[in-house]
């Protein structure tokens, strides 16, 4: 039998919430619960990393827009944190899958003693198989301390459960050389082994900003691919509104896993049956525990 592999799925507020419309993307919500599934079905353990409190809060309270002051915005997600874990929770128990809700700040991250018991309440929703739904706890996250983005608390949540992979699902299929929202011969980048070399050559200035809703962008995703690969995780940036994208790309790196064969049998982006996505490579040097110290978070090693 082979062992079982845990995965971490982040989505971003604007996978959640069309940015123009403001509507909630429940066919995306839909999408994520059933790959969720399909991939318990395939022996694989997950957990899910979903943003979207601060835009809940916003849709909740009829508000336009985020407001530029924090406590505005841990106020709109303490509303809208509620509103997210209803709408995960009834999409889930109709799959009959339980979910349990994980808010960490900053501080439960730098305490050995705290990490230790998030560490511990992870390993016990996995072993009785519920998914773990984690967010940032905003309500107590001040400017000082907070984690900031999803994306790195994706990085940080996938070395806690000492995940194989991070997927981090966005709005754009894959990390591209120059901002594909305004250069339309912008390349795409589908392997990267080395994030060091890609900082040298690509320009953040236009990489780097998020969405109105979300706060992150590729940049974050960089930080966060460099975190998870220097704890020995491969990290994917693929598209959210296909969310079975993820179980294709898995099927496409491990077949026998997921019980249908190597990438032949997948539909595929590309013309050799490639799901599109970008895929970071493990730091050759990694050792499982040892990323979060890496970029310079004063996190404790790993007990494994
Ligand atoms: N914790 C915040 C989200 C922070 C964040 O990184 O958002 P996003 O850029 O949408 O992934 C919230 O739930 O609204």
């Amino acid at each position: 039998m082979i062992p079982a592999r845990t995965i971490v799925i982040k989505l971003g507020t604007s996978s959640l919430i069309d940015e123009t419309t403001h509507d909630i993307q429940y066919d995306i919500v839909a999408g994520v619960a059933s790959t969720v599934a399909a991939l318990r079905d395939g022996g694989y353990r997950v957990v899910l990393l979903s943003s979207g409190a601060v835009g809940f809060g916003l849709l909740r309270m009829g508000l336009p827009s985020r407001p530029s002051s924090l406590l505005g915005k841990q106020a709109l997600a303490a509303i809208g944190q509620g509103e997210v874990m209803s709408m995960w929770s009834n999409v889930f128990s109709q799959r009959g899958i339980a979910v349990a809700q994980v808010l960490l700040t900053h501080d439960d991250i730098a305490s050995p003693k705290r990490y230790d018991h998030a560490v511990n309440t992870f390993n016990e929703l996995l072993s009785i198989d519920v998914v773990p739904i984690v967010n940032e706890n905003d309500t107590l996250s001040t400017k000082e301390i907070q984690i900031g983005d999803n994306d790195t608390l994706g990085a940080i949540t996938a070395t806690m459960v000492h995940a194989s992979y991070l997927f981090l699902l966005t709005d754009v299929d894959s990390l591209y050389a120059s901002n594909p929202k305004h250069d339309v011969h912008a390349s795409r980048i589908d392997l990267v082994t080395s994030i060091s070399s890609l900082r040298e050559r690509l320009d953040f200035s236009d990489l780097g900003a998020g969405s109105a809703n979300g706060t992150g962008g590729m940049a974050t995703k960089l930080r966060a691919a460099e975190i998870a690969s220097a704890a020995g995780i491969f990290t994917v940036i693929a598209s959210s509104s296909r969310p079975s994208v993820v179980s294709e790309i898995l099927e496409y790196y491990d077949g026998e896993r997921m019980g249908n064969g190597a990438s032949s049998e997948s539909s595929g982006d590309t013309e050799d049956g490639r799901p599109l996505h970008t895929l970071f490579f493990p730091d050759p040097c990694s050792r499982k525990g040892n990323g979060l110290k890496a970029v310079g978070l004063e996190i404790p090693p790993l007990m494994s």
